[in-house]
């Protein structure tokens, strides 16, 4: 599958639309979230090795905000349980096509182990049906911050027990110091990535009316109210962290 290298804020916008994950981002997208989130590889990998502890035969595996599918693909690498199936979504018809692509492409060595289906859908509106393993990597920040209690409250109702969710997000920080440097951090990281002083001020406006991050804090508090017994993280680079969460 051919994707190119992201350069989609390099030229000075005389506005910077809000990001939205149009054709533009699905086609740079692979490069794009390598060059921006510290440990995204580790993160995708391991979500993989995780899953096939969790995942119990003859049931559901969702990968809610599939984008390209990564994670999908991840499950199809490491989980061995017979019988199950992933259900991977998005409601961004250009990520879901080329999600379908990349999962083809990868059916030869996997489909009779892991079976996959795509559905374009909102996940608020998507009815979840009982799950052993439910990730989202990098979606629920991008969800309505008054619509989260809600969704993961779903997500435990259909988790079955010894089951989890994987859940990775951007933190904020309520300490303005950690914040500041942390912040600063990323930005180092980025720079080092190869992304322009310009590319990240561009990229940061067009991102901040659409992806609010949570502190760490505020979402153990959010995964408890929506009842989930226990909230580990398993991950953490910079200001980026990975939680499993148990119903
Ligand atoms: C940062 S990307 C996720 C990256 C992906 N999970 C991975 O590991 O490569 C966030 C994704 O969530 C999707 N998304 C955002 N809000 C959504 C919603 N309400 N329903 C379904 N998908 C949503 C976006 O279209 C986007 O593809
Ligand atoms: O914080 C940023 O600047 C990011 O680029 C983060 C982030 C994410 O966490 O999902 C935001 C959108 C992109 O699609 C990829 C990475």
């Amino acid at each position: 599958m051919k994707h190119s290298p992201d350069r989609l804020f390099a030229q000075p916008l005389a506005e910077v639309p809000d990001f939205t994950f149009n054709e533009d981002v699905a086609r740079v997208f692979p490069d794009m979230i390598k060059r921006s989130v510290p440990g995204y590889p580790t993160i995708v990998e391991n979500i993989g090795v995780l899953a096939a502890q969790f995942a119990q035969p003859g049931t559901r595996l969702y990968d809610l905000g599939c984008s390209l599918g990564a994670v999908s693909q991840a499950l199809r690498r490491h989980v061995r349980a017979e019988g199950c199936r992933v259900i991977a979504v998005d409601n961004s018809p250009a990520m879901l096509e080329r999600c379908r692509e990349y999962l083809h492409a990868q059916d030869a060595m996997f489909q009779e182990l892991l079976r996959v289906e795509t559905i374009e859908a909102d996940i608020l509106a998507l009815e979840l049906e009982p799950a052993s393993l439910v990730a989202m990597n990098f979606t629920l920040q991008f969800i309505p911050p008054e619509r989260r209690l809600e969704l993961l409250g779903r997500i435990r109702q259909v988790l079955l027990p010894g089951g989890a969710l994987i859940l990775s997000e951007k933190l904020r920080f309520a300490d303005a110091e950690e914040q500041a440097l942390l912040g600063d951090l990323h930005v180092a990281f980025k720079r080092a990535n190869g992304y322009s002083e310009l590319e990240i001020a561009q990229k940061r406006s067009a991102i901040e009316n659409v992806m609010k991050p949570d502190s760490l804090d505020e979402h153990r508090q959010r995964l408890q109210a929506a009842g989930f017994r226990k909230v580990l993280p398993w991950f953490q680079c910079l200001n980026f962290v990975s939680l499993i969460a148990l119903p």
